[in-house]
């Protein structure tokens, strides 16, 4: 039986690169994310190389999270790697300008998404055992702060410390866990933190060298293929070019 991967957000960005790449070394798929028209065309350019199994979901809701684990077809069922990849940044003004409504969606999808994900899918991957993966998609924003930040940085630090409590929890049941936060990555997710706003988005990563999808495939693909006696915790990458910047401090007029 093929290895399978259950990708969440794999209409864009690195979801849909890491599809591309688990396909590639022969891995079985479950593709999932909210715009159906985006995972038919991606089944229809993988599913000549690899199974593909496709589902319609909003990691927000719980219930059909479940129904779609609990109805996974015959040969999708033993889930190797969990690729807790969906989320979103939204506002990236002050806090204190924010439309709370945006902080909702922004714990709504990368805290509550990512818990239901993995609570529907855990007694599958204790049940494949050693070398079954989680990898969930944190940030270095979980990490460092930074100005507009706010709830996404917050819900990003929620990623990593349940990466870690995972571990600890799973500790004999040969399930890894790894919390993979990128750094500046050009993908569609600056056009839906501006809210569209195309420029922005170019702005950002022009002129400079960000990752791309494919990069953080490929740290995706490499935890999850590990011998299965390492776990990578907690994997930071960024582009050679970004670093820290110093400390901002309020000075007098
Ligand atoms: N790009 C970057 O610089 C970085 C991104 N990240 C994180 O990486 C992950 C992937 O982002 P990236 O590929 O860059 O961005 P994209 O915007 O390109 O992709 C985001 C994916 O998440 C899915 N998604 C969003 N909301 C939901 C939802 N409610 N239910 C199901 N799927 C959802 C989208 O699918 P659909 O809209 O079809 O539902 C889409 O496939 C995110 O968790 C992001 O926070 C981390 C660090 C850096
Ligand atoms: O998570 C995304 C990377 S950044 O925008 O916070 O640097």
């Amino acid at each position: 039986m093929t290895d399978c991967v259950f990708i969440t957000g794999a209409t864009s960005g690195f979801g849909r690169a890491a599809a591309h790449r688990f396909a590639a070394a022969g891995w079985s798929l479950v593709l999932t994310g909210r715009r159906l028209e985006r995972l038919e065309a991606l089944k229809e350019e993988l599913q000549g190389q690899v199974p593909v199994h496709i589902v319609a979901l909003d990691v927000r809701d719980s219930d059909a999270v479940d129904t779609a684990v609990a109805a996974l077809p015959e040969g999708f069922t033993r889930v190797r790697t969990l690729l807790n990849n969906a989320g979103l940044a939204l506002a990236p003004q002050p806090a204190q300008k924010v439309d709370r409504r945006d902080w909702h969606t922004m714990i709504d999808t990368n805290v509550t998404g990512l818990v239901n994900v993995t609570h529907a899918l855990l007694p599958t991957l204790i049940d494949v055992g050693e070398g079954a993966t989680i990898v969930n998609v944190g940030s270095i924003a979980g990490q460092w702060p930074y100005p507009g930040s706010h709830v996404y940085g917050a819900s990003k630090a929620f990623v990593k410390q349940f990466s870690y409590n995972l571990r600890c929890d799973l500790l004999g049941t040969g399930v890894r866990v790894t919390d993979l936060a990128p750094g500046i990555a050009e993908t569609e997710f600056t056009l839906v933190r501006t809210g569209g706003d195309q420029a922005a988005s170019d702005a950002l990563y022009s002129g400079t060298t960000a990752l791309t999808a494919e990069d953080i495939a490929e740290q995706m693909f490499y935890i999850s293929t590990l011998p299965p006696h390492i776990n990578f915790n907690r994997l930071e990458v960024m582009p050679t070019r970004q670093a820290w910047s110093a400390f901002a401090i309020d000075y007098d007029e």
